[in-house]
C-alpha cells in the first residue's frame, strides 16, 4: 500500500523518527508547517545536545577547579563579597577558577550553596542527555540515570552534611546538605538521623537498583566458584584460540548404486552368465559396465548398467566447526558448562566397512530374471528394469512396455511376491511421482548401517536443523537426516525385537552429538525399566525430572501421570513467556533472549528444547488410560511452538493404544516390522510394515511421504560409551527441574492409615491373593474402578505388606501365600484388633 504524505508522528526530541520515510515536502498535506524546519527536523535537538555536552565539560572544569582551590587555598568565594551580577559583568574582578568568573560563580552556587559534590550528578545528566540528543547514542539508560541522579542529589548532600559537619570537608555536602542535616538532627536526634539516612539509602538502592536483600551467605561452594572461574577462563581461552566444539571425523557423502537392466525381447529368459558386466572391482562385489549396444537377438536379453559406484572411506578429514564463542555481548547459554566436550565419533563402532554393498551380481541377475519371468507369465511386457541397491533391500524399478496398465501389475502384487518367494518383498505400484513400478527385494546379506557412518556424514555435521537426528539410510544409500522440531512428534511401532529401542537410541544419540546440555533436555519414561536406564548417567547434563523425584528415568506409572501434567504446566508457563515476549515460537524467543532483549528479572530465561521419550507406551495406556492420554494429547496438540517434542514407541500398535486422537497429532510415524497388515494400517494407515525384513528395516511416514529406511544401528556398548563420556564431565548440580505438580493421590499417599483404608481394601486384597497377581489393572477390571482409586488401593496393599513395590511392567509380588493366611492378616489389620492404636 502506498504511504500517504505527512502521516508520520513527529517529536522534537526523537532523532530516529526523522528518517528517510519522512515526506520530503508538505505538498501533499497542503498545510504550511507551523514551525521552521530547522526546529522540527532534528537540527535544533542536535545543537542542544552538543551544547549540553560542552556545558558538562565546562562544569567539570569549574567544579574540579573550585574544589581544588578550596582545599588548597581556602576558597574562591566571590559571592561572599560580590553580587552574582557583579561577578558576571565586573571585569576588574579576577577569579582563580580555571573556568573563569562564571565557573567560579556556578560552582559556588551548585557546590557550596547547593549540593556539594553531588553537583557532579548534574554533569552526568547533562552528558547523558547531550550525547543522546547529539548523536542518538545512549551511554547510559537516560530515564534511570535521571531518576537515580535526582535521588542522589537529595540524599548525598544530607548524608555528607551529617557525617562531615564538624570536619574541614563539610563543603562536600554543600550548605543545603549541612542545613538539612541540622534540621533532621533537631527533629530526630543523631541516632534518629543516622537511622533515617540508613533507611533512605537502603530504600533508594532497592528502588533504583532492585538490590537483593539477603543475609550474608557462607562462602560459595567449590563447584560454583570453580564453575564461574572456568566460565571466564573459557571465554578468554576460546576467544583467543577459537577452540572448536567438535573434533570429529567426517565421512564423505554416500553415493548410491544404480543398476539398469533393459529388456530387449520378451520371448525367453536371460542367461545369467551372459549378463553384460564389465570388469569387477573386487572390493565392491560388483562392477560398473557399459550398456551393451542393443543388438537384435532371439532371447530376451537384459542389459545391465551400474551407475555411479563409489567406495566410501572412513574418517577422511577432520572437520572444524565454527568457533563456539563470539566476542560480543550476546547471551551464550553454553557458558553454563563452558568446558563441555561433545561426544566424538571414536565412541561409535564401525560394523564392517561402511562401503560394502554386498549384493552380488548373481543375486541381482537372479532376482531380475524371476521378476521378468513372473511378469511374462501374466503377459506383462517390460521395457527396462533398474535396480537400486540399498543397505537391506534392492529396489527393482520396472518400466512397463507402452500400453501396459499399472493397475494390472498392482493386481498381481501377491502373485509376484509369491513367485519371488522371499520375505520382505514390497511392491509399490506406481512409485509416487514416477510412472514406474517398484519391487523391493531383500538383499541376501543386509548391511548394517552404523551410527558412525550417519554421524560422520557431512550432511549431519553441517546440519543447521534445530534438533537434527540421523535415522538411517535410504534405499539410495543416502543418510536420512531430519529435524525433530518439524516432525514435530514421532510415533514408533514395531513387533518385539524389530529395532524400536535401537531406533530410539539413534534419535537420542544424534541429538546428544549435536546439542549442548543447555540447549536440550530429555524426559525419559521407561515403564519396562530396562531400555533407557543407560541414560541415567547423563541426568545432570541432559535430563529433566520432577523436583521431588529421585530417579531421572521415570518408570512408575503414577509418576508418569504427574510428569506429563507437570509438562503441561511447563508448556503453559512457556506460552506466557512467549506472549510477554511477543514472539510466536521458541526459536524466536531464544533469539530475542540471546540478544538480551528479554529481561530475566521479568521471569525470562533461555528455554531448552524438551524431548519426551516414552519406551513402551502400551504399558502406560493399559494401566492409566485417560490419565495418560489426556495430558499427552494436549502436549501433542500444543507443545510444538514452545519446544516440547514427543517420541513414543510401542510394541502393540492396536487401536485402543494408538487412538484416533493420538494418531491425529502424530503426523510422523515410524513402523518397524509388525505382525499383521492390520497393525501396519493402524500405525501407517497403509500396509507394508508387515512386509519388512526386521532388524531395523523400517517405513517412515511423514504424512505425505512413505520412505523405506534402514535404521542406523547403535548398540548398547556404544550408548554406554557416549553416556559415560558425557556423564564424566562437569555437570549442573541437578537435573533440569520441571514445575511442581501434585495430584490428589499424592497428598493422600503419605502414610497408610488402616483406619482410612478404602472400603474395597479387603475385597481387593482377596482378589490379589486369589489370583496371586499384584496388578492395578486387575483391580480396575474386577472391581470396576478407575485408575486413581485402584492405584490408591494397591498402594494401601503395599503399605499393609500384602503386595510388594511397583516393578514396572511386571505385576507386583504378592506377599501373602493363600486366602487363609490373608483372612488372618486382615483380621489383625482391622482397627478393632488394635484398640490401643486409636
Ligand atoms: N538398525 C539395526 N540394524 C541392525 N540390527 C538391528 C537394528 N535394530 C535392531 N537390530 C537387532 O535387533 C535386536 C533387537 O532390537 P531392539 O532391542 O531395538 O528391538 P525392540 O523392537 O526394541 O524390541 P523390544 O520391543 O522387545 O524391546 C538388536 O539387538 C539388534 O541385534
Amino acid at each position: 500500500m502506498a504511504r500517504k504524505g505527512n502521516t508520520l508522528k513527529k517529536s522534537a526530541l526523537r532523532k530516529d523518527e526523522f528518517n528517510e520515510d519522512q515526506p520530503k515536502s508538505g505538498k501533499k498535506s497542503g498545510k504550511k508547517p507551523v514551525l521552521p524546519s530547522w526546529l522540527t527536523d532534528g537540527r535544533a535537538v542536535k545543537i542542544t545536545g552538543v551544547f549540553f555536552i560542552l556545558l558538562a565539560l565546562y562544569l567539570l572544569f569549574a567544579f574540579s577547579s573550585y574544589l581544588f582551590l578550596y582545599f588548597n587555598w581556602g576558597s574562591d568565594d566571590l559571592f561572599t563579597t560580590y553580587s552574582f551580577r557583579r561577578v558576571l559583568f565586573d571585569t576588574t574582578i579576577e577569579a582563580g577558577n580555571w573556568a573563569g568568573r562564571l565557573g567560579a560563580a556556578l560552582s559556588l552556587l551548585l557546590i557550596k550553596k547547593g549540593f556539594g559534590i553531588a553537583a557532579y550528578l548534574i554533569i552526568l545528566m547533562l552528558l547523558v542527555a547531550g550525547v543522546r540528543m547529539a548523536v542518538g547514542a545512549a551511554i547510559l539508560p537516560a530515564g534511570k540515570t535521571f531518576r537515580n541522579s535526582l535521588l542522589g542529589l537529595l540524599w548525598l548532600p544530607v548524608a555528607l552534611g551529617f557525617l562531615l559537619q564538624q570536619s574541614a570537608y563539610a563543603i562536600l555536602g554543600g550548605i543545603t546538605g549541612y542545613q538539612s542535616a541540622r534540621w533532621l538532627e533537631g527533629l530526630l536526634g543523631k541516632p534518629g538521623t543516622a537511622i533515617f539516612l540508613l533507611f533512605s539509602l537502603v530504600a533508594i538502592l532497592v528502588f533504583a537498583f532492585n538490590m537483593p536483600l539477603e543475609l550474608p551467605k557462607r562462602p560459595a561452594g567449590k563447584d560454583e566458584a570453580e564453575e564461574s572461574e572456568e566460565a571466564d577462563d573459557n571465554l578468554q581461552v576460546n576467544q583467543k584460540t577459537g577452540q572448536n566444539r567438535f573434533n570429529t571425523a567426517v565421512l564423505p557423502e554416500d553415493k548410491y548404486n544404480t543398476v539398469e537392466f533393459a529388456v530387449k525381447d520378451e520371448d525367453s529368459h536371460p542367461e545369467t552368465k551372459n549378463a553384460p558386466f564389465a570388469s569387477v572391482p573386487e572390493e565392491n562385489g560388483f562392477e560398473p559396465v557399459e550398456p551393451r549396444p542393443a543388438e537384435p537377438k532371439a532371447t530376451p536379453e537384459i542389459e545391465l548398467t551400474i551407475e555411479n559406484i563409489d567406495t566410501l572411506t572412513e574418517n577422511q578429514e577432520i572437520r572444524e566447526t565454527p568457533d563456539r564463542f563470539t566476542i560480543d555481548t550476546e547471551f551464550d547459554p553454553t557458558l553454563e558448562l563452558p568446558h563441555y566436550q561433545f561426544p566424538t565419533l571414536e565412541l561409535l563402532d564401525d560394523y564392517g566397512s561402511t562401503a560394502s554393498i554386498s549384493v552380488q551380481k548373481e543375486e541381482l541377475e537372479a532376482n531380475k530374471n524371476r521378476i521378468v519371468e513372473t511378469l511374462a507369465n501374466y503377459s506383462i511386457q517390460i521395457d527396462k528394469i533398474k535396480a537400486t541397491i540399498g543397505p537391506t533391500v534392492t529396489l527393482y524399478e520396472i518400466i512397463p512396455a507402452p500400453g501396459v496398465r499399472i493397475s494390472k501389475i498392482k493386481n498381481l502384487e501377491d502373485d509376484i511376491a509369491l513367485s519371488l518367494a522371499a520375505m520382505g518383498i514390497r511392491i509399490i505400484a506406481p512409485i509416487p511421482g514416477k510412472g514406474t513400478i517398484g519391487i523391493e527385494v531383500p538383499n541376501l546379506k543386509p548391511e548394517i548401517v552404523s551410527m558412525k557412518s550417519i554421524m560422520g556424514n557431512e550432511r549431519f555435521q553441517n546440519s543447521k536443523f534445530e534438533l537434527p537426528f540421523g535415522m538411517g539410510k535410504t534405499i539410495q544409500n543416502e543418510p536420512y537426516i531430519a529435524d525433530l522440531t518439524r516432525m514435530p512428534h514421532i510415533l514408533m511401532a514395531g513387533a518385539t525385537g524389530q529395532g524400536k529401542s535401537v531406533g530410539l537410541n539413534a534419535i537420542i544419540a544424534s541429538i546428544l552429538y549435536k546439542k549442548h546440555p543447555s540447549q536440550v533436555k530429555f524426559v525419559m519414561i521407561d515403564p519396562k525399566k530396562v531400555e533407557l536406564t543407560l541414560f541415567s548417567k547423563i541426568e545432570r547434563h541432559f535430563l529433566a525430572k520432577l523436583p521431588d523425584s529421585e530417579e531421572a528415568i521415570i518408570t512408575d506409572t503414577r509418576k508418569v501421570v504427574r510428569t506429563l501434567n507437570s509438562l503441561n504446566i511447563e508448556m503453559d508457563n512457556r506460552y506466557d513467556l512467549l506472549k510477554d515476549a511477543q514472539v510466536r515460537n521458541i526459536k524466536e524467543y531464544n533469539v530475542k533472549f540471546v540478544d538480551r532483549r528479554l529481561n530475566p528479572l521479568h521471569g525470562h530465561r533461555f528455554l531448552p528444547y524438551i524431548i519426551v521419550v516414552i519406551d513402551e507406551f502400551a504399558d502406560l495406556i493399559m494401566t492409566a488410560g485417560k490419565e495418560i492420554e489426556t495430558p499427552l494429547t494436549r502436549l501433542a496438540q500444543l507443545a510444538r511452538a514452545i519446544g516440547i517434542h514427543l517420541v513414543i514407541a510401542t510394541q502393540r500398535p492396536s487401536v485402543n493404544i494408538i487412538t484416533g486422537t493420538i494418531k491425529a497429532n502424530f503426523p510422523a510415524r515410524i513402523a518397524f516390522r509388525v505382525i499383521s497388515k492390520i497393525d501396519s494400517r493402524t500405525i501407517l494407515d497403509t500396509g507394508g510394515a508387515d512386509q519388512l525384513v526386521g532388524r531395523g528395516d523400517m517405513l517412515l511416514s511423514t504424512g505425505s511421504d512413505l520412505i523405506r529406511l534402514q535404521c542406523a544401528f547403535v548398540d548398547t556398548p556404544e550408548v554406554e560409551r557416549i553416556t559415560e563420556f558425557i556423564g564424566s564431565q562437569r555437570a549442573y548440580p541437578d537435573a533440569y527441574h520441571l514445575p511442581e505438580y501434585a495430584d490428589e493421590q499424592d497428598e493422600k499417599e503419605v502414610e497408610f492409615d488402616p483406619a482410612q483404608r478404602d472400603e474395597l481394601f479387603e475385597d481387593a486384597a482377596r482378589i490379589i491373593v486369589q489370583t496371586q497377581q499384584g496388578s492395578t489393572s486387575l483391580l480396575q477390571r474386577k472391581l470396576k474402578l478407575g485408575y486413581n482409586r485402584a492405584g490408591r488401593i494397591i498402594d494401601q496393599l503395599e503399605a499393609a505388606g500384602i503386595v510388594g513395590p511397583f516393578e514396572g511392567s511386571k505385576a507386583r509380588e504378592v506377599k501373602v501365600a493363600n486366602e487363609m493366611a490373608l483372612e488372618q492378616y486382615l483380621k489383625d489389620l482391622r482397627p478393632e484388633a488394635n484398640p490401643n492404636d486409636y
